[in-house]
């Protein structure tokens, strides 16, 4: 198996392209992350990192360029492939948790496995192990809405992890904390990613959060540039 698990090659992407108001985000991106790897993805706003973090996941496509997971070009595969792979490999996390609310931390673990294919004892018991590695052992019957902004943070960690994928992508997933908790918080995400060996693009302003990772690269006006 490739120990490469996202490569991004001479990907650019424009909104609108063609129109008057077209919107030109990401030039002739390059990117390879390797097995084990944690990137940190520093941009200023609005310099085309959700437009990158979504390409990468397979939520968006470039208009030009090749995009790789796990040594697949997923570029023009049908979407039911693109859907597999997205549900199986990548796991997402953005800056607010978007967990259920009408379900349980546990529920809110268990359904993406259900999705993919998991029976429901083996999801559960993983949703229970997951909790009880980010310190939420005791959470499992709470909605979100009973959980602390660090805590819903923490379920939404275990929910990207749930299918045991091969990239985390995370997009200021501690943005809308304090910074205390920020910092907390980053520390498991980061035992998380460590423990299960899986790579990681995480998008960060935090220069102290952006340190605590193997590699940085900047995005500036849709270009990667040397840090
Ligand atoms: N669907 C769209 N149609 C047109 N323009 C868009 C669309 N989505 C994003 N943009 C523009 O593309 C640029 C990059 O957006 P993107 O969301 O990728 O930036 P970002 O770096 O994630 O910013 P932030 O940190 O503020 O979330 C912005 O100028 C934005 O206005």
């Amino acid at each position: 198996m490739s120990d490469v698990v996202l490569r991004l090659s001479g990907v650019s992407k424009t909104y609108n392209k063609g129109a008057a108001n077209a919107v030109p985000v990401l030039r002739d991106i390059d990117l390879t992350v390797m097995r084990g790897e944690v990137v940190a993805l520093v941009a200023p706003s609005g310099a085309g990192k959700s437009t990158l973090l979504h390409i990468a996941g397979l939520l968006d496509s470039p208009d030009t360029g090749l995009v790789e997971i796990a040594g697949e070009d997923m570029t023009g595969r049908p979407d039911r492939r693109r859907t597999a792979v997205r549900r199986a490999d990548v796991g997402f996390v953005y800056q607010f948790h978007h967990l259920l609310p009408e379900f349980s931390a546990l529920e809110n673990i268990v359904l993406p496995q259900l999705a993919n294919g998991t029976p429901a004892g083996a999801a559960k018991d993983r949703a229970q192990s997951l909790l009880d590695s980010v310190g939420l052992t005791g959470r499992a019957d709470h909605r979100p809405a009973a959980l602390s902004g660090g805590e819903q943070q923490r379920v939404a960690f275990c929910r990207a992890m749930a299918n045991a994928p091969r990239l985390l992508l995370a997009d200021e997933p501690t943005g809308n904390l304090d910074p205390g908790t920020s910092d907390h918080v980053f520390g498991v995400l980061m035992t998380l990613v460590r423990e299960t060996g899986l790579s990681a693009v995480i998008a960060t302003h935090n220069l102290d959060l952006a340190a605590r990772m193997d590699r940085q690269v900047r995005l500036d006006k849709g270009a990667i540039v040397p840090v």
